[in-house]
C-alpha cells in the first residue's frame, strides 16, 4: 500500500467500556480517515463520540482493538510524544487563565524544544492565520476575550507546531450562533488550505455536512454508517439515521449539490422560463450565478414563482430535474469518505457523488 494510500487515521475493533458500566461506550469501531480530510463524528448524547475522539490521542486508553496514525501503530506509542504530535480543540478551549493568548499558543512548541524567535514567528503565524490581529491580541489575558476570539486562540493553539492531525470536540459549542457560523466557515477554509486531516465531533448536523468530508454516525457505542455528506444524506443506511439526519435532509443536500447537477435535458421550452422579479444581487438576466447551490436555486424558484431558472454558466434548471437531483443515489465511495474529486469535499458535494 502506497503512503498516499495509508489513511492517516484507522482504527480496527476499537473498544472501551468504562468500569462499572454494563456496556462498551465504544463497540468495535473501525474507522478510516484519509489524509487530509474531515471526518465529522455525529450520533446522540452518550453514544461515545468523546471516548472514541480521545482514545485517538490517548487520553482515553482502549481495552481492545487497534489505532494507527500514518501507518504507525499509535498504542504502542509514548502517549505524550503522540499528544505533542496531534493538535486538540475542546469546546470552552480550556485555555490557561494565568497565562497570556502568546504563552497558551506556544504551550507545544516549548515542550518541543523550540528557539524563542521561532516560537514568537509562529505565535504570530498563528494568530493571523485564525484572524486574530497578534499586536491586538499577543499579550492579552484569556479573561479579556470574547468567547468565539478564545475558540479561536484554541485552534491557533492546536496548530502551534503544524500537527498533520487535528481533534476538535464541539469546538463551536459554546459560541453564539451567528459567531459559530462564521467560525465554521473560516475553519472550513483553513483547514482546505493546510491539508489537515481532522475528527471533529459535533451534535450538529448541519455543522457535519458543512465541515465533514465525511460523516461518521455512532449510536450506542456502534459505528452504523460512515459516508460523504451528500451521500449519506441521499441514503440512510437505516431508520435511526434517517430520523438522527432530520426529515428535512433532502433539502439539507440540496445546500450540498451545485446547481449545475441539475440541468434539465432535454432543456425545457423556452415559455417556461418566466424570469419574474431578480432579488437583488441577481445575476442581470435573471440567471443564477455561478457557485450556486440547488439550495440557492430552490430559493431563487420560490421567490420568482418560477419552476424553471437559466444557470449563469449555461443550461436551465427545472423544478423536477432540481427533485430528480435532490434524490439521485450517489455512486458508492469508498469507505473511508475520500473524496472522489482532487479538491477534498468542497461545500459543492457533487465531487463526493
Ligand atoms: N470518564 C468516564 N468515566 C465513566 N464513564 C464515562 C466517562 N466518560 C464517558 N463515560 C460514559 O461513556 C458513555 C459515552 O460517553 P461520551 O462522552 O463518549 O459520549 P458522547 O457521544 O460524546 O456524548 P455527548 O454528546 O453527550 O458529549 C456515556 O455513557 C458516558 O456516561
Amino acid at each position: 500500500m502506497n503512503a498516499a494510500a495509508t489513511p492517516m487515521i484507522e482504527t480496527e475493533r476499537l473498544g472501551k467500556t468504562w468500569p462499572g458500566a454494563t456496556r462498551p461506550a465504544v463497540d468495535g469501531v473501525s474507522l478510516r480517515v484519509a489524509r487530509g480530510t474531515c471526518c465529522a463524528l455525529i450520533g446522540p448524547s452518550g453514544c461515545g463520540k468523546t471516548t472514541l475522539l480521545r482514545m485517538l490521542n490517548r487520553l482515553v486508553e482502549p481495552d481492545t482493538g487497534a489505532i494507527r496514525l500514518d501507518g504507525a501503530d499509535a498504542l504502542r506509542a509514548d502517549p505524550v510524544r503522540l499528544r505533542r504530535g496531534i493538535g486538540y480543540v475542546i469546546q470552552n478551549v480550556g485555555l490557561f487563565p494565568h497565562r497570556d493568548v502568546a504563552a497558551n499558543i506556544a504551550t507545544v512548541p516549548r515542550l518541543l524544544g523550540w528557539k524563542r524567535a521561532r516560537i514568537e514567528a509562529r505565535v504570530d503565524a498563528v494568530l493571523s492565520l485564525v484572524g486574530l490581529d497578534p499586536a491586538e491580541y499577543r499579550h492579552r489575558n484569556p479573561r479579556q476575550l470574547s468567547g468565539g476570539q478564545a475558540q479561536r486562540v484554541g485552534v491557533a493553539r492546536a496548530l502551534a507546531a503544524d500537527p498533520p492531525v487535528l481533534l476538535m470536540d464541539e469546538p463551536f459549542g459554546a459560541v453564539d450562533p451567528l459567531q459559530r457560523a462564521r467560525l465554521q466557515v473560516e475553519l472550513l477554509r483553513l483547514l482546505r488550505e493546510l491539508g489537515k486531516t481532522v475528527v471533529i465531533v459535533t451534535h450538529d448536523v448541519e455543522e457535519a455536512v458543512l465541515l465533514g468530508d465525511s460523516v461518521a454516525v455512532m449510536r450506542d457505542g456502534r459505528l452504523v454508517q460512515h459516508a460523504p455528506p451528500a451521500a449519506l444524506l441521499a441514503a440512510p443506511a437505516d431508520d435511526f439515521v434517517a430520523a438522527f439526519l432530520g426529515a428535512d435532509r433532502l433539502l439539507k443536500r440540496l445546500a450540498l449539490l451545485p446547481a449545475e447537477a441539475a440541468i434539465a435535458d432535454p432543456p425545457p421550452p423556452p415559455d417556461t422560463l418566466s424570469p419574474g422579479t431578480h432579488p437583488p444581487g441577481a445575476h442581470p438576466s435573471g440567471a443564477l450565478p455561478i457557485g450556486a447551490s440547488l439550495r440557492d436555486a430552490l430559493a431563487a424558484m420560490l421567490e420568482r414563482d418560477a419552476r424553471a431558472l437559466p444557470l449563469a454558466g449555461g443550461g436551465v434548471v427545472t423544478l423536477e430535474s432540481l427533485f430528480a437531483a435532490a434524490r439521485a443515489a450517489p455512486a458508492a465511495g469508498p469507505p473511508d469518505g475520500r473524496p472522489a474529486s482532487a479538491t477534498p469535499g468542497m461545500a459543492g458535494g457533487a465531487a463526493l457523488d
